[in-house]
């Protein structure tokens, strides 16, 4: 290098001294241009070697033009070597410097801080006047495709923007691009490096890569907290947000996280006791000090609900919003699908904290015949129809009893999470689902109350000023154009609507989704006080899977309980009447069924449900929708 021999193939014949002499020989003004004056051989050989044919060139040149271009074809060849071997001189100065003045830290496409990291730069670096972005489209509910990473972290630091909301033309955000930038940090210069040589498939595609951050100084502290101040930045700015993932695809367990906005503890309504017991019991067990205490007593450290109820009454709803308040990620899982050994698999790779909430446990067909443990039951026609029926959806879902249960307690089950499990038909499940130690409390989930009707009334109508504080305390983003629009109705006003609306929805006949929906066919408040009478009467005579279905089948379930107990001998023990049979009658719907006994077994003290008796119970003037 130091000689002038370049690396390059180009100059790899190339004499500097030579090149040198022809360069002082050629300045102009170093005499006269002569026609006839011959090159030295040995630069002659040169410039042939490097320009082939060189010597006729410059023989036509002379001849046609009377110019000797050696000069200039000499001074282009240096200049290109200058420059050529200053680069490689740059490059080592650069690797010198870097390896013994600079502290460095790799941050891997998939870990989570190179997305934190991303998200800093876009908000402090990249937005605020870079020239070379990434520019990617976010989604319509303010998510965002960055690498295998989907956020909303930009928007939702902003105020609102209608253009967010663009399902047609959803906003631009900006990234930064692959290579390196330079950028300040607590006074301090620090380099940015993006690259993808080690990035493949879905990643490279959607322009994710490995970072690399670099600071002046053999001390690696300022990048740490760096890196610090990335996490605090993003954990702001999820302060609204729950990170939610689902069932991932092809290779990944999980999908990568969904950002939804947080739903607050106050708008789900549900028995203030009831509701405040749950928080309480849940931030006892996520105090820091609880996984110690637990394992000091030998206690496994998980905790386990069943949220139970007729459909739309909250279930999933209270959940989210137990995820938001307690900063918990959230995995969900409808069931469906999944193998025994994926199950496990997906138990074993959630993190130390977090919520899973499994939707709808009663619908996953899970079942014991798949373990050949089929219960001993009364052996009628219908029965065989709904073990058939359920052993198709084991089939579908690909669950058995014991993979779910060795997914929970497995070894490779980690420690620390809090298992939700919803459902409409809790007498439907397993008991050795639901034991102490796997489900450790059962919430019902009833249809709104008169208290709750009110406070429905008043969340949907209140402006959105309001509705905002209640979660944030932050003051209103912008005020929907309908809601609550008439004139005249006040503060006070509408306090009286709403007990008024309320003393018209029976106690405990429909549900909030139901009361909800009415709410949002009808946007100010005085309509719907005019309208729910005759709505309400509608939703009574509803079908299957409303409230009053539930309400109407779970009496006639109790009415066949106290009918048949006395005739049962031993009471003890009597389980409930699970429905296999739904028909239609004249009056309404028949439901068949069996009343079980549940028995624990000696042999193994596990419980075994027993069906004793078939039964039947009739709904009136139900009809399906
Ligand atoms: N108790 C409640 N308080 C406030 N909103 C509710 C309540 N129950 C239901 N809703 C509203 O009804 C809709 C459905 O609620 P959600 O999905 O939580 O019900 P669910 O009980 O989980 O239903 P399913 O059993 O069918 O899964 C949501 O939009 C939610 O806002």
């Amino acid at each position: 290098m130091g000689t002038g021999k370049s690396k390059g193939t180009m100059f790899g014949n190339f004499d500097l001294g030579n090149a040198l002499r022809l360069v002082g020989n050629t300045i102009p003004g170093s005499g006269p241009v002569n026609q006839n004056k011959m090159l030295d051989p040995t630069n002659q050989i040169i410039l042939d070697s490097m320009i082939p044919g060189f010597t006729i060139i410059r023989q036509l040149f002379m001849n046609y033009f009377r110019l000797d271009i050696t000069s200039i074809v000499t001074k282009i060849i240096f200049a290109a070597v200058v420059i050529h071997g200053s680069g490689a001189i740059w490059e080592a100065i650069k690797q010198f410097m870097f390896k013994y003045c600079f502290s460095s830290v790799s941050i891997p496409v998939s870990d989570r801080l190179n997305r934190e990291v991303l998200l800093w730069m876009s908000t402090h670096v990249v937005e605020k006047g870079s020239r070379h972005l990434a520019a990617q489209s976010s989604k319509s509910d303010g998510e965002c495709s960055s690498g295998s990473y989907r956020f909303s972290s930009l928007s939702r630091l902003r105020r609102y923007n209608p253009a967010d909301f663009d399902e047609r033309t959803p906003a631009v955000k900006y990234l930064p691009t692959l290579g390196t930038q330079w950028f300040w940090h607590r006074g301090r210069p620090f380099m940015f490096t993006k690259t993808n040589s080690s990035v493949y498939g879905a990643d490279r595609a959607n322009g994710a890569g490995e970072i690399t951050l670099s600071c002046l100084g053999r001390n690696p502290e300022p990048l740490k907290r760096f890196l610090q101040d990335c996490k605090e930045f993003d954990k702001k700015g999820k302060e609204f947000l729950i990170t939610v993932h689902t069932r991932g695809d092809y290779s990944q367990l999980w999908s990568e996280p969904i950002l939804k906005p947080s739903r607050a503890l106050n708008t789900v309504d549900m028995d203030d006791d009831v509701k405040k017991s749950l928080i309480d019991d849940l931030s006892d067990y996520l105090h820091p000090s609880s996984r110690q205490a637990y394992g000091r007593r030998g206690v496994p450290y998980r905790r386990g609900y069943l949220f139970y109820g007729p459909p739309g009454t909250g279930k999933t709803s209270m959940c989210l919003a137990l995820a938001g308040h307690f900063k918990l990620e959230l995995y969900t899982l409808s069931g469906y699908g999944v193998k025994d050994d994926e199950l496990s698999k997906m138990f074993a790779a959630l993190p130390p904290k977090c919520m899973i909430l499994l939707e709808d446990i009663d619908s996953a067909g899970i079942t014991r015949e798949r373990m050949g443990e089929t219960p001993s039951t009364t052996t009628t026609a219908t029965t065989t129809t709904t073990s058939s029926k359920k052993r198709d959806a084991a089939a579908r879902s690909g669950i058995t009893l014991s993979g779910l249960l060795n997914a929970f307690d497995g070894t490779t089950s980690q420690e620390g999470r809090v298992l939700v499990m919803t459902s409409n038909t809790p007498e439907t499940l397993d008991r050795a689902l639901v034991r102490p130690g796997r489900i450790d409390r059962q919430v019902y989930f009833g249809p709104v109350s008169r208290r709750s009707a009110e406070a429905i009334f008043l969340r949907m109508f209140s402006s959105d000023s309001d509705v905002d504080k209640g979660k944030d305390g932050s003051a209103a983003a912008v005020q929907h154009p309908k809601w609550r629009s008439e004139p005249g109705v006040g503060e006070e006003e509408l306090g009286a609507l709403a007990v008024r609306f309320a003393e018209l929805v029976p106690e405990g006949r429909v549900s909030p989704a139901e009361l909800q929906g009415f709410l949002l066919d009808h946007k100010r408040p005085v309509e719907a006080v005019e309208m729910v009478q005759a709505w309400v009467r509608e939703v009574l005579g509803a079908g299957e899977g409303s409230v009053e279905w539930a309400r109407q089948k779970e009496e006639a379930k109790k009415s066949v309980m106290s009918a048949t107990t006395p005739k049962v001998m031993e009471s003890e023990g009597l389980g409930e009447v699970r429905i296999q049979k739904e028909e239609k009658g004249v009056t309404g719907w028949r439901l068949k069924g069996v009343l079980h006994r549940v028995k624990m077994d000696a042999a193994d003290g596990r419980s075994r449900n027993q069906g004793i008796m078939a039964v039947s119970l009739d709904i009136k003037n139900g009809n399906r929708r």
